[in-house]
């Protein structure tokens, strides 16, 4: 029935207010008005529409993108929209594009690596949208070994250009977003060389593009690099290869903020560390932590409406049919999905804080905490899109058969979320960049160096080496020092078992090759371990609303103990908690479920998401899931007639076969 909330029994169980539980998601009262404007805007503009993605071609999905757009582009301007309201309008466009390099990479590389001069120069241009710009790292050989990238740039003295060159098949570039078919320009990176020396990978500003009718720039050959996982999905992103033949560019083209190349073709590298070349990535791991929490809680919100919804089964005693929401089982796949759907906001936030004050202490050539944040918004994007991918894929599963139609929007989400878990670096490689971090930490532990940061906790190795748990009932379970201690000692006890194994070996990098599964499970404990401490940060701090703060730690509990649960190895081998007290962290766990249960539906309100941006039948905010189910399956183009296409050719001749042979 139209109008009727069909959740409206569940909404009236909440036991805390809504609207500040909103507020605490989006981060601020200003920011949960931007996003609530913003999102209804586009929302309620036909242009985004975006039910029929799956059925389209190829190549009428990428214009569609185009259109998509350029409309919006044209209505920020009309409406001047701030930056932050630009970015939100472009997330709730929920189609991923070649805007999303041009402003998530391209212009970032710009502002990090050039100079004032070239920033003057390119910026305007490229906040204008006079010129498209992408993020050209990855080529066809390598992505993770960045140092191993083969495209050269090599500088011609006599003309005062660099020659952009691609040697082999395997260096041409492959994979960047808006390369394909639209980048007017790319930041390309290429091993500089001048004078015969190779001075390692730096970023180029290139034109690849005519800027009268956008063919290619002689002596480059562009192109797209072809269809990817899922229908519609991420194949809206015209995601290119690139080659070059001895292309020129001008000298002031490469981005020199970091190391120069002089008139006369000297080399001067800065004082600043080479890494910062990789500070665009740096930039872009740590808004997809943020991004994992929008993509889980899509997903989460779709599944708990729809397992409010659906009913199996009668009760025990008879009467009407248990909603599949109220089976433990289903609780106990879905709520802790739930808990960590807030748990990466609130780390996401906390890194947000971490990058921005990473940045100021650069700028005054404080180079101190660069390595742990590298090593925070590595390790994070890694631990963070790997959990949400497989947390889509169950939400799909706690839809039963529903889940699986693309109506369900579960299957696109996937399709377009699960690359996250390989692009801005392959969440293995990045939890191994974690590792060496722990390992350079742990083997500095006792040198008079106190560990910082969010590794402060192994400078207290003595006590967390020795210590045992002080658990000694289920409540405990909700006591943060108790709960902080176990991860800590998981943590470090890992982290100190990977070194002394490590020390075994004569040659360090052979030992760490042979170690490498036990270094990245070391570092995603560690990782985990920040998560669980931000999350309980967030709830010793000040959140107003009546019931807000009790419904937050419930969920940080349940963060915790099932992470607790699902590696009860980790915590049992290392002697981090005795099976009495596993046992009594999975009846907290189970009575934090029973608290949890009615509060459910209104948890998923708070992200605030409009049906467009859902873009899903089963987690609709009216809960009107069956009759929006036959109107969606009418809409298939194989409903279009009653008699399929192909009736004649192929259905017919085998019918009339079998009553030819059935009469025979
Ligand atoms: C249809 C729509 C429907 C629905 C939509 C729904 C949902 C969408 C939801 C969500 C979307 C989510 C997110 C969107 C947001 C943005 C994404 C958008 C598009 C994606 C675009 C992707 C772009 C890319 O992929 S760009 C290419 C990225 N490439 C990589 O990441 C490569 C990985 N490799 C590396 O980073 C490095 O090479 C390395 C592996 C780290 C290097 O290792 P190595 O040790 O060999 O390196 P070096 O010798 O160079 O370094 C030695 C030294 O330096 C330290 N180091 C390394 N890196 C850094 C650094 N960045 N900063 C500081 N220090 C660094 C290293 O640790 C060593 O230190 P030590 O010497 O001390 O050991
Ligand atoms: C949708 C999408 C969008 C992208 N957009 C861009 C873009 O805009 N610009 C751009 O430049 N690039 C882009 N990329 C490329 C992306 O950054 C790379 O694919 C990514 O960094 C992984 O590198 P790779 O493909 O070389 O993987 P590989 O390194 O070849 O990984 C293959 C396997 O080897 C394993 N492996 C590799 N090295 C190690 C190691 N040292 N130890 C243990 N295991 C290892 C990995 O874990 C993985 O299982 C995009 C990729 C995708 C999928």
């Amino acid at each position: 029935m139209e109008g009727v909330d069909h959740l409206a029994d569940e909404r009236n169980k909440a036991e805390f207010d809504v609207e500040e539980m909103k507020i605490v998601w989006a981060g601020s009262r200003h920011a949960f008005q931007v996003s609530n404007r913003i999102s209804r805007l586009v929302a309620n503009d036909p242009i985004f529409e975006k039910s029929k993605r799956a059925v389209m071609s190829r190549k009428e999905l990428f214009k569609n993108t185009l259109k998509k757009s350029a409309h919006a582009w044209k209505m920020i301007n009309e409406l001047r929209l701030s930056d932050e309201e630009s970015i939100r309008f472009r997330s709730f466009m929920d189609q991923p594009g070649f805007v999303d390099l041009h402003w998530g990479m391209f212009v970032p590389a710009i502002k990090g690596q050039g100079t004032e001069e070239q920033q003057q120069k390119w910026l305007p241009l490229a906040n204008n949208m006079q010129i498209i710009g992408c993020y050209a790292q990855t080529e066809l050989g390598h992505g993770s070994h960045v140092q191993g990238l083969e495209t050269t740039a090599t500088f011609d003295p006599q003309t005062d250009q660099f020659i952009i060159h691609s040697p082999t098949q395997t260096s041409s570039k492959w994979w960047p977003g808006g390369l394909g078919k639209v980048s007017t320009h790319a930041v390309v990176y290429a091993r500089l060389i001048t004078n015969g020396k190779d001075h390692g990978v730096h970023g180029f500003i290139v034109q690849l593009r005519s800027l009268d009718d956008h063919s290619p720039l002689p002596g480059i050959t562009v192109g797209d690099i072809g269809m990817k996982f899922g229908n519609g999905a991420y194949n809206s992103m015209d995601n290119g290869f690139l080659k070059f033949d001895h292309f020129r560019i001008p000298r002031d083209q490469m981005l020199m903020r970091l190391s120069k190349v002089t008139r006369e073709g000297k080399y001067v590298a800065s004082d600043v560390p080479r890494q910062l070349v990789y500070g665009t990535m740096v930039f872009v791991r740590q808004s997809i932590v943020s991004n994992a929490s929008n993509a889980l809680s899509r997903a989460v919100c779709i599944a708990t409406r729809y397992s409010a919804v659906r009913r199996q089964f009668a009760s025990q005693n008879g009467g009407t049919e248990t909603q599949v929401i109220d089976y433990k089982t289903q609780q106990n796949r879905l709520f802790p999905l739930l808990a960590s759907a807030y748990a990466f906001r609130f780390v996401g936030e906390w890194l947000k804080w971490l990058y921005t004050d990473v940045t100021q202490r650069l700028e005054a050539s404080d180079f101190a905490t660069l390595p742990e944040a590298h090593a925070c918004t590595a390790g994070l994007k890694s631990m963070t899109t790997s959990a949400t991918a497989d947390g889509i894929e169950e939400c799909r599963k706690l839809c039963g058969g529903h889940g699986y139609l693309w109506c369900s929007g579960l299957p696109e989400l996937f399709a377009v979320y699960v690359p996250a878990c390989t692009y801005e670096g392959d969440n293995v490689v990045l939890q191994l960049q974690v590792a060496r971090f722990l390992m350079k930490t742990v083997s500095q532990l006792g040198s008079g160096k106190a560990p910082a940061g969010t590794t402060e906790y192994m400078g207290r190795a003595q006590h967390l080496l020795k210590c045992r748990s002080s658990v000694k009932k289920a409540e405990d379970w909700l006591n943060p020092g108790m709960v902080l201690e176990a991860f800590e000692a998981r943590a470090l006890r890992m982290a100190v078992s990977c070194a002394n194994n490590l020390s075994k070996f004569e040659n360090q990098e052979q030992g760490f090759s042979e170690l490498l599964a036990d270094l990245v499970e070391a570092a995603i404990a560690h990782c985990q371990l920040i998560v669980v401490s931000k999350f309980i940060a967030k709830i010793e701090g000040e959140i107003k609303g009546k019931g807000v703060k009790n419904q937050l730690k419930n969920l940080c509990y349940i963060y915790a103990l099932h992470l607790l649960h699902k590696h009860l190895g980790d915590f049992l081998s290392t002697d981090s908690v005795t099976p009495e007290q596993a046992s009594l962290a999975s009846h907290q766990l189970r009575s934090l479920y029973s608290q949890l249960r009615p509060n459910a539906v209104a948890l998923v309100d708070a992200f605030n998401y409009t049906d467009h941006y859902l873009g899903s039948v089963l987690g609709r905010y009216d809960g009107n899931v069956y009759p929006k189910l036959f109107e969606e399956a009418l809409k298939d183009p194989l409903n279009d007639s009653v008699v399929p296409d192909g009736y004649h050719e192929y259905i017919r001749p085998l019918i009339k076969q079998h009553i030819r042979s059935a009469r025979l």
